[in-house]
């Protein structure tokens, strides 16, 4: 049985099995994703990274969701910067990579916080009192003043199963305003159909939509279950932000060697 060698990674608590694809390639079944990812046969995370070759770039981030699905993660893209560090990545300005949703830029800061160029925002939905909107993955935010209280995985579980959702699948966000800078986020999240301790995507979506309502800021920041963030941005038009960074710590947890089947 071919056995792996993985690195269990974590930005605010979303974790992510992350595997080296750059010294030797690594290709694995939807099967085999699913069990890596999974607590009973695996290494219980929220998703899986492969790092991969990509011509003119530092890599390319082949992220999957604990269910096999696939999407862009920013907290997942800041641990794979980090990563990549790690396996000897040294590029002379930022870190340039792929993803499914484009190209990305970041930067290791000193107090070792990843910043992580997410992309434009162009549209922002209202729906009824919510937001729809996409900041690599598809998000949908609803304000509330009970972000500690609420049961959002019964919540979050209603949206993302509702008739205009239920196929493509969408992520929740509970937001809270702690103040004019800073918000609270709760994250139920499609492709592990569970609250996460934290999402990325998420995060820049809550941070967007709080500034769309209220301007005349360009940096929040964002406390969640793991741990705080920060997301910068200049917003250009009424629904248009761009340079849109996603700031944060990510961090090994622990490394070993797993059996593949
Ligand atoms: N945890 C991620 C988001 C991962 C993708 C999401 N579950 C989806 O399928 O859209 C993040 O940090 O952005």
């Amino acid at each position: 049985m071919q056995e792996i060698q993985f690195y269990k990674y974590q930005g605010t608590g979303n974790d992510f099995v992350m595997i080296d694809g750059i010294s030797t390639p690594v290709e694995l079944t939807l099967d085999q994703v699913r069990k890596l990812c999974s607590k009973g046969f695996g290494v219980a995370t929220d998703g899986l990274i492969i790092l991969k070759k990509a011509e003119g770039l530092d890599f390319e981030m082949d992220y999957y969701n604990a269910d096999g699905t696939q999407s862009m993660c920013g907290n997942g893209g800041r641990c794979a910067v980090k990563f990549a560090k790690q396996i000897g990545i040294f590029p002379t300005g930022s870190y340039r990579f792929k993803a499914i949703d484009g190209l990305h830029e970041a930067t290791i800061e000193e107090n070792g916080w990843v910043n992580l160029k997410m992309k434009d925002v162009s549209q922002i939905k209202t729906y009824g009192t919510d937001f729809i909107l996409n900041t690599g993955s598809p998000h949908y935010v609803v304000q509330t003043d009970q972000v500690k209280s609420l049961n959002v995985v019964e919540e979050g579980r209603k949206i993302r199963y509702s008739d205009p959702f239920k196929e493509e699948g969408i992520n929740v966000n509970f937001v809270q305003t702690i103040n004019d800078t800073s918000i609270f986020v709760r994250t139920y999240e499609r492709g592990v159909e569970n609250e996460t301790l934290s999402c990325g995507t998420g995060v820049t979506a809550a941070s967007i939509v709080a500034a769309h309502n209220d301007r005349g800021f360009n940096r929040i920041e964002v406390e969640t279950l793991g741990g705080k963030l920060a997301v910068e941005f200049d917003r250009t038009s009424e629904e248009h932000f761009e340079n849109v960074l996603l700031c944060g710590p990510a961090e090994l947890v622990f490394e070993g060697k797993i059996k593949l089947s």
